[in-house]
């Protein structure tokens, strides 16, 4: 038997938000509602705060809009196309085109809005996921089927970093991966989109995108649109996902500004009383199954820096790999700014990484520690009051880390210097030799924006002629 529609009326306007009054049955909280408009305007139910009103958020506002105007549910959730035919294509929150390309036809679609895959059905799998980059292979390596932070304050460095992974993993990905770009600015949605053209990857490839100009309802929402499409893949299509967010932070931020447009009182430091809970029915989607693997890297924006801002703290409980980026190393140029102390993997354990690249980390790591408590006696005293055994740790630490410095494909243009690769084996032996002393002639400087260490003799050359 056909539903019967449900039609009701706007009464009350204003701040994002509708009211709309029914005379049947009201509409299930999360409904799609649209007018009876052209262009059709999506309405979400947010709320039923009376007998016969819905309260929704409006998700494109337009002129149109207006007291009076009808609105019809749709029985369901918003919901997106699914299946192959994504792939290549560029979407907004409603699941519709926006690059240009030919009409999608007729496909499947599923809500949004879907629960979490049970703990019983979920697995790890323990394995490193290489990006190429030196500084995260080595000391925050990514694993596999396991979800991933990059922490910064503005500027330093996240859009850039989560663009050469793309560039590094997506070409040798054996799976399909999917951006969602989430209240960033709309330009570098379209540069991203060109460059996944020129580098070949847009065929394995979805993109889906609720950018700064958008409603902060389209904002909250295009991660689960997201989502939706990569579990698709994973479970009907049984392939590996790699999905990769640019910006967390915006999406716990458009869900404060949707809990201020509904009127809650907020609770810590302004943000909505709902964003533990928020925050985790979209993370906890991200997960691997036996049918397929769901790896994702997400940018999070740390206000001011701040690190124990209440997003900052909630994301950080979700991951199994922390980067986190520091602005005084990007003041230092030292790129990618990475802050190799304060970053932290799941995966670096002897039990899951192998034992040589376990002792190569701490070594590092353990290097550059002491280095950062000699820090304020250099201060004090000066570099020659060390002991020579500080100083010997002084430079090798300030060797590793430049060495840990790395030019990217995507800032090749900026820079003028040609991106480097590095396999994880190329990192332990370089930094193994340099913990071994092998190099302690050599003037720090040539270390920096090297690959492997195996670059060093192609700057001496490039020295000796000069
Ligand atoms: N690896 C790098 N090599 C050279 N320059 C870099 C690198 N990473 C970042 N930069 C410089 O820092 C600038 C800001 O980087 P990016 O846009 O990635 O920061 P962000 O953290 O995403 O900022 P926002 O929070 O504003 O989005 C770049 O335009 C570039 O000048």
């Amino acid at each position: 038997m056909e539903r019967e529609t449900r039609i009701g009326h706007i009464v009350r306007l204003g701040g994002g938000i509708a009211d709309i009054r029914f005379d049947g049955p009201l509409p299930a909280i999360s409904n799609r509602l649209v007018t009876l408009s052209d262009p059709e305007i999506v309405i979400e139910v947010a709320g039923l705060p009376g007998e016969d009103i819905a309260r929704g958020l409006v998700m494109n506002p337009s002129p149109e809009l207006r007291i009076g105007l009808a609105v019809r549910d749709t029985g369901g959730p918003i919901d997106v196309p699914v299946g192959e035919a994504v792939l290549g294509r560029m979407f907004n929150l409603f699941g519709e085109t926006i690059d240009d390309g030919p009409p999608l036809g007729d496909m499947p679609r599923r809500p949004i809005l879907r629960a979490p895959v049970p703990l019983s059905e979920r697995r790890v799998e323990g394995a490193i996921f290489e990006t190429g980059i030196k500084a995260i292979d080595l000391l925050s390596p990514l694993e596999r089927g396991g979800k991933a932070g990059l922490f910064g304050g503005a500027g330093v460095g996240k859009t850039v970093l989560i663009t050469e992974m793309i560039h590094n993993m997506v070409a040798e990905y054996d799976g399909v991966s999917l951006f969602c770009g989430i209240g960033e600015r709309s330009r570098e949605a379209e540069e991203l989109y060109r460059e996944m053209g020129e580098a070949g990857v847009l065929d394995n490839t979805v993109m889906i995108f609720g950018q700064m100009n958008e409603s902060p309802g389209v904002r909250f929402r295009v991660g689960h649109a997201a989502l939706t499409m990569a579990e698709y893949f994973r479970d009907d299509l049984r392939r590996n996902v790699l999905v990769l967010i640019d910006n967390i932070f915006r999406f716990v931020q458009a869900g404060s500004e949707v809990s201020g447009l509904l009127g809650r009182i907020p609770s810590r430091v302004g943000y909505q009383p709902t964003l533990g809970t928020e925050l985790a029915d979209l993370e906890e989607r991200i997960c691997s199954t036996d049918r397929g693997t769901m790896t994702s890297i997400q940018a999070v924006y740390v206000p001011a820096d701040d690190f124990t801002d209440p997003a900052a703290t909630h994301t950080f409980a979700h991951l199994s790999a922390s980067i986190v980026l520091s602005r005084k190393k990007a003041s230092e140029g030292l790129y990618p700014a990475i802050d190799p102390l304060r970053s932290y993997s799941r995966m670096l354990t002897p039990a899951t990484v192998s034992q040589r690249h376990f002792r190569i980390a701490r070594a590092v790591r353990t290097t550059l520690a002491e280095y950062e408590d000699l820090k304020d006696i250099i201060a004090m005293l000066g570099f020659e009051e060390l002991s020579e055994r500080d100083r010997a740790t002084v430079r090798q630490a300030r060797q590793l880390e430049r060495f840990l410095t790395q030019p990217f494909f995507s800032t090749e243009a900026m820079t003028g210097n040609p991106g480097r690769f590095v396999t994880l084996d190329e990192t332990l032996d370089s930094c193994e030799r340099i913990l071994a002393g092998e190099f302690t002639d050599r003037d720090e400087g040539d270390f920096y924006m090297i690959g492997a260490i195996t670059d060093l003799a192609g700057r001496a050359e490039a020295t000796d002629a000069a």
